[in-house]
């Protein structure tokens, strides 16, 4: 997810010209990501020309409520102690109601843990955030980790593991963000932050072309953390210790599309050790539908 993240006029031509030509959508997808465009950016700024929404300034479509009145409806996650998916039984340890969060144990085995870890081991990058007036990814401060992403479906073993968290999440798994690795050294820690995109800030609208809003993560730990590294949510002082293969859930867009500011959340320093975890963003929408279904790819 690095790359190129601003769109200048000769490229914004350059996507017109070739659509007009007739050229598929994600082909210049590809060619952008060759030239060093982020994909996810990439896919962006193809379809907002293409539905003539210029990316940074597209409305989006509904204007969501923000704040206050968020009206609690039925949890997506499902209830009882225990979520039985295809191929594990995942048991809830806590619940919080307003807002929705759940604290699961077992969603990965060990085995699986470290996999995840091995497999992102030699590939982390320096974590990025959305810049709230461009839209761009950018490495800021208030995020000391590093990073890597696989794609929906990169491998059997991912595909399991998408599958088995569309299942907890109660979310269909193309409607979800390709996993994305994130490792804290000591001193690493992720400032308290919305995972929704704040509509009003302009960058969101790019975030949002393809896929809609976010609708529920899901944290899972990939290790025991000797010391801090917890998941806060300093709205409601709960504090979330990560244990291996453990994950805490938690909800903040309704069906009315307003958005819960009670999940304002974080990851507090790591003070001894380190800590590896992976989330699951869910969205609106199938995440990709904006291209038509023969060029979307995840
Ligand atoms: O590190 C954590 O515990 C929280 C991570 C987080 O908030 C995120 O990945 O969006
Ligand atoms: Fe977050």
């Amino acid at each position: 997810m690095n790359g190129i993240t601003n769109l200048s006029p000769e490229w914004r031509n350059w996507i017109r010209e070739n659509l007009a030509r007739g050229c598929a959508p994600q082909s210049l997808v590809d060619d952008m990501v060759r030239n060093r465009f982020d994909p996810v950016f990439a896919r962006a700024a193809v379809n907002g020309v293409m539905t003539n929404n210029e990316p940074v300034a597209a409305p989006f479509e509904v204007k969501p409520k923000v704040g206050t009145g968020y009206v609690y409806e039925m949890p997506r996650l499902p209830a009882g102690n225990i979520i039985r998916t295809s191929d594990r039984d995942v048991r809830v340890v806590t619940r919080v109601n307003r807002p929705m969060i759940a604290v699961l144990e077992g969603v990965l085995s060990d085995e699986e843990c470290d996999q995840l870890i091995r497999l992102s081991a030699d590939k982390m990058h320096r974590s990025t955030t959305v810049d709230p007036i461009s839209g761009k990814h950018e490495v800021i401060a208030d995020r000391s980790s590093e990073g890597t992403f696989f794609a929906l479906n990169a491998d059997p073993f991912i595909t399991r593991l998408d599958r088995r968290i569309g299942e907890v999440m109660h979310w269909p798994v193309d409607h979800g963000e390709g996993l994305q690795v994130l490792h804290y050294g000591t001193g690493g820690e992720y400032k308290p932050h919305f995972d929704y995109f704040p509509p009003e800030e302009p960058g969101s609208h790019v975030q949002m072309t393809i896929g809609g809003q976010r609708v529920s993560t899901l944290v899972m730990y990939l290790n025991d953390v000797e010391e801090g590294g917890t998941t806060i949510f300093p709205e409601i002082g709960l504090e979330v210790v990560p244990k291996k293969g453990s994950a805490v859930y938690f909800e903040y867009t309704n069906s009315q599309n307003q958005l819960d500011r009670l999940t304002l959340h974080g990851g507090s320093p790591v003070t001894r050790g380190e800590k590896w975890i992976v989330t699951k963003w869910m969205r609106q929408r199938r995440y990709g539908e904006a291209l038509s279904p023969a060029t979307a790819t995840s």
